[in-house]
């Protein structure tokens, strides 16, 4: 049979194809994604969308062909990529439907790209064997040299991020395979290697238009260039292809989106008990606003919040403050997602007025799915839209709260429910620790009045959607008054007496806690257990983490207000960012959080900044020394995988073309650590939703808030406490940590009614679940770290230390020694 691509110098498509969409005229293509549950998917979609003109429809590896008939649907496509993703190609699992496509023969054939995996599952296809690598390359800049042929053409060499554990096995020493043209090479030197090794890095097919990278050309840190040039050699080259075998796209018939809506959405009847109890709340946020420089969040909230009352306070971006206060239309709930039971609690207000009789708490609870639980927030949130308030604050009114990891993993595309992590699954190496009762997977407080606080400007604002606390000598006028009475009366000498009798009483209770630390032998067991996955190509990083317990006997008075002076006590150690506090029911929750997950404003933009690589602050630690420390290679690709994985979370929600990053890899000073971050910003637009948010019609609104909550949902939970790929690396660390983590790697913040919204990953960050009539108190401390190839098991252990010590410090007598290296 005569090649249909030509010979091997005649790549080239020439003078024929003229323009860079592939196309003599400005005929649009479709292109076929074939995702295999990678966290980089999204960004393969953009680079495609924003330098072809195609459209790329999404097909994920376990779904059936369309009516059975692969052949046919094919016939829609100019051309298919097939996506990175976990595993290995022999699995085929893990592969799923890219299989399919080796086989195909004139007159079905398609063009075909594979990356990673789908290049793995390429080669293998073809004969080559797909083995583990000396060491794994993972987030890893390096030079690959090219044959300057083909996709290559006029490209020596460029520069690419690796993602993978495998490699095929051809070339150099191996056997040559007679259909499969090897294009690009890495030579691997490492002293661990006796010689230097090639490990093929692209391959064309000689007869038919398959090609495969074993790079990652969407990667932020590839040369983007370079890699803009490659994808549209491969799209010319597969526009010849169709050209030349004269293969026709049907391109009229493909309906959008192949991936349709899973049915009718409809609204639980709960939704509207929701909006019963909110009808105080009106469309305007009025407000007072004062300069006051002597107080700050802390007085303001121990004014007006009753001790042990529902309370939230929350830094948003460590700038604005901002706390909730009760109201007669104050209510909360809880939701638990295992059980996808609802509990809503209409509140006592603790600040009331004559003219705000207290109505009498009411209960309401209902069952239902995890996405019914967020159409319902979304319904809220777009029906009870504030219009008008306070202009460049970020909150008027609406709710704050948390949502925990396990809600986070109920969001997933493949939910991971915890059943199992109920029962001690014995091959785990982690103990199975289900001794503490586990808080709700979300838990919101409807506020109607809040206080902010701009710690910028020093001003402070009192804000209520109510129409009536407006009134003359309203809500709003008294606590006006009592503020600015407050601060020209408040004593900071009597501040500071408070303090050291907070101190002294929470020593005492302190004296007798007792500690327990995670165990150096389980963490190494489970470190091992996440290397071996990292080796098998399952996962490219695992944040690891553990779980501390501090136990203490609580007083019979007092007790109520003990979690509030461990919040004072943590922030005056540790201050944060994103320091917060919430008294929701039997949970408290004290957080000194310095990253943000995401923040949203009310117009069109969202933006993420993760964090990936700690370095301890010590006498001679210096901003310069830890940006030097974390300019390894092992720091820069734990946090470049990150960053590449936030990018799809984006792109997922905001489509292609909309995402940029602000800044990578950027070290700054986090109090205790230093930090590395990337800032990631996306713009949305609801008339061209991204992929994982193309079948819900409930977002054809313009209402930000709704599309904030949307990437909330669907981003959750924090790419910087999972790993990458997101849900594979989940499931593994499910069985690894063997137990739920809660609170610690959820998100906490802010859902505006004006449309913005913010949220921290909940880290350095302690927790209670216990009932205020205990007496005894059990608080929950995580701490962990992004395990790459290249971490070892003392590095990370320290890390983890580092991390608790913000923390697990504000627990001990403050005379005792504060470094736990000793104690654990
Ligand atoms: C897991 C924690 O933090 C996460 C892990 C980090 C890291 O590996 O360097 C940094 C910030 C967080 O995303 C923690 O604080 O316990
Ligand atoms: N990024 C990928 O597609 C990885 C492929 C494969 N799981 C490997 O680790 O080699």
């Amino acid at each position: 049979m005569a090649p249909l691509l030509g010979t091997w110098d005649d790549a080239s498509p020439g003078g024929a194809v003229a323009s860079s969409s592939g196309y003599e005229d400005s005929t649009q293509g479709n292109i076929l994604y074939v995702d295999a549950y990678d966290s980089f998917s999204y960004n393969v979609v953009a680079m495609i969308e924003d330098n072809l003109n195609a459209k790329v429809t999404v097909l994920t590896i376990d779904s059936e062909w369309p009516n059975g008939n692969m052949k046919g649907f094919l016939q829609q496509f100019d051309a298919v990529v097939l996506g990175p993703g976990p595993g290995h190609p022999e699995n085929p699992q893990d592969v799923g439907i890219m299989r399919d496509f080796w086989s195909l023969e004139e007159p079905d054939l398609v063009p075909v790209l594979g990356i990673c995996l789908g290049f793995q599952s390429l080669c293998l296809h073809h004969g080559v064997s797909v083995d583990r690598l000396p060491f794994p390359l993972h987030g890893q800049v390096r030079q690959v040299v090219t044959t300057g042929k083909d996709i290559f053409e006029n490209m020596n060499s460029l520069d690419v991020t690796l993602y993978h554990s495998l490699y095929a096995r051809m070339g150099g020493f191996a056997e040559e395979v007679p259909d499969l043209n090897i294009l690009a090479w890495l030579f691997l030197d490492d002293e661990t290697l006796s010689a230097t090794k090639q490990v093929p890095m692209a391959v064309r097919h000689s007869r038919k238009p398959f090609w495969g990278v074993q790079f990652h050309p969407e990667s932020c840190k590839s040369d983007t260039q370079a890699c803009q040039r490659l994808i549209r050699r491969w799209w010319e080259n597969s526009v010849l292809f169709n050209k030349k075998t004269g293969r026709t796209v049907q391109r009229d018939r493909l309906a959008d989106p192949v991936v349709s809506s899973n049915g009718v959405h409809t609204l639980p009847d709960v939704a509207r008990t929701m909006l019963d109890w909110s009808t105080s709340s009106s469309t305007r946020s009025a407000s007072r606003v004062l300069d006051t420089e002597s107080l700050n969040a802390e007085i303001v909230n121990e004014h007006l919040n009753v001790p042990g009352s529902p309370n939230v306070l929350f830094q948003s971006n460590g700038r604005y403050s901002v706390i909730s206060v009760p109201s007669p239309g104050s209510w909360r709930l809880e939701y638990t997602a295992q059980s996808e039971k609802l509990l809503l609690e209409q509140l006592p207000s603790g600040h009331r007025t004559e003219n705000d009789p207290d109505p009498h708490s009411d209960r309401a609870e209902a069952v239902l799915s995890v996405s019914q639980f967020w159409d319902s927030l979304r319904y809220l949130m777009e029906v009870k839209k504030v219009d008008v308030g306070p202009g460049s604050l970020p909150f008027w009114g609406g709710f704050l709260g948390y949502f925990s990891y396990e809600m986070g993993l109920a969001c997933l595309a493949h939910p991971k429910t915890s059943p199992d992590l109920l029962s001690h699954d014995e091959d785990a190496p982690g103990p199975a620790k289900s001794v503490f009762e586990d808080p709700p997977d979300a838990s919101l407080l409807w506020t109607e009045r809040s206080i902010v606080l701009d710690n910028e400007t020093l001003k402070i604002t009192i804000q209520s959607t109510r129409s009536s606390d407006d009134l003359p000598g309203g809500w709003l006028d008294q606590v006006s008054q009592l503020l600015t009475e407050l601060s020209r009366n408040h004593d900071s000498l009597n501040t500071k007496k408070e303090d050291v009798a907070d101190t002294e009483f929470l020593d005492s209770l302190l004296q007798q806690s007792t500690t327990d630390f995670p165990n150096k032998e389980v963490y190494r067991q489970q470190f091992d257990a996440c290397m071996a996955e990292l080796k098998a190509g399952e996962s490219y990083e695992l944040c690891l983490t553990t779980e501390t317990s501090v136990v203490f006997q609580t007083p019979e008075k007092d007790q109520s207000a003990l979690p509030w002076k461990l919040y004072k006590r943590l922030r005056g150690y540790n201050p944060a960012t994103f320091s917060a506090y919430a008294n929701l029911g039997n949970v408290k929750v004290i957080s000194s959080s310095p990253e943000c997950f995401l923040n949203w404003d009310r117009h069109s933009t969202l933006e993420m900044k993760p964090m990936k690589g700690t370095v301890r602050k010590t006498a001679d630690m210096t901003l310069d020394k830890a940006k030097e420390i974390l300019s390894s290679t092992k720091e820069m690709a734990e946090n470049l995988m990150i960053a590449d994985l936030i990018r799809h979370d984006l792109y997922g929600i905001c489509g292609s073309g909309r995402v940029q990053v602000k800044k990578l890899l950027e070290v700054e000073d986090h109090g205790r650590v230093y930090q590395m971050i990337t800032h990631v910003k996306g713009e949305v637009d609801h008339r061209t939703p991204g992929v994982s948010v193309r079948d819900m019609p409930q977002l054809r609104t313009p209402t930000m808030s709704v599309h904030g909550l949307t990437a909330l949902q669907k981003c959750l939970p924090p790419g910087s406490m999972t790993g990458a790929p997101k849900e594979r690396s989940c499931m593994h660390l499910c069985h690894i940590e063997n137990r739920k983590r809660g609170i610690f790697s959820g998100v906490m913040g802010f859902l505006d009614l004006g449309g913005a919204g913010s949220f921290s990953v909940l880290i350095r960050t302690g927790f209670t679940c216990t009932n205020d009539n205990c007496d005894s108190q059990v608080w929950r401390i995580g701490a962990g770290g992004a395990i790459t190839v290249l971490s070892t098991v003392d590095g990370e252990w320290e890390e983890m230390l580092t991390k608790l010590q913000t923390v697990r410090n504000i627990f001990s007598p403050s005379s005792n020694a504060r470094d736990i290296t000793s104690q654990v």
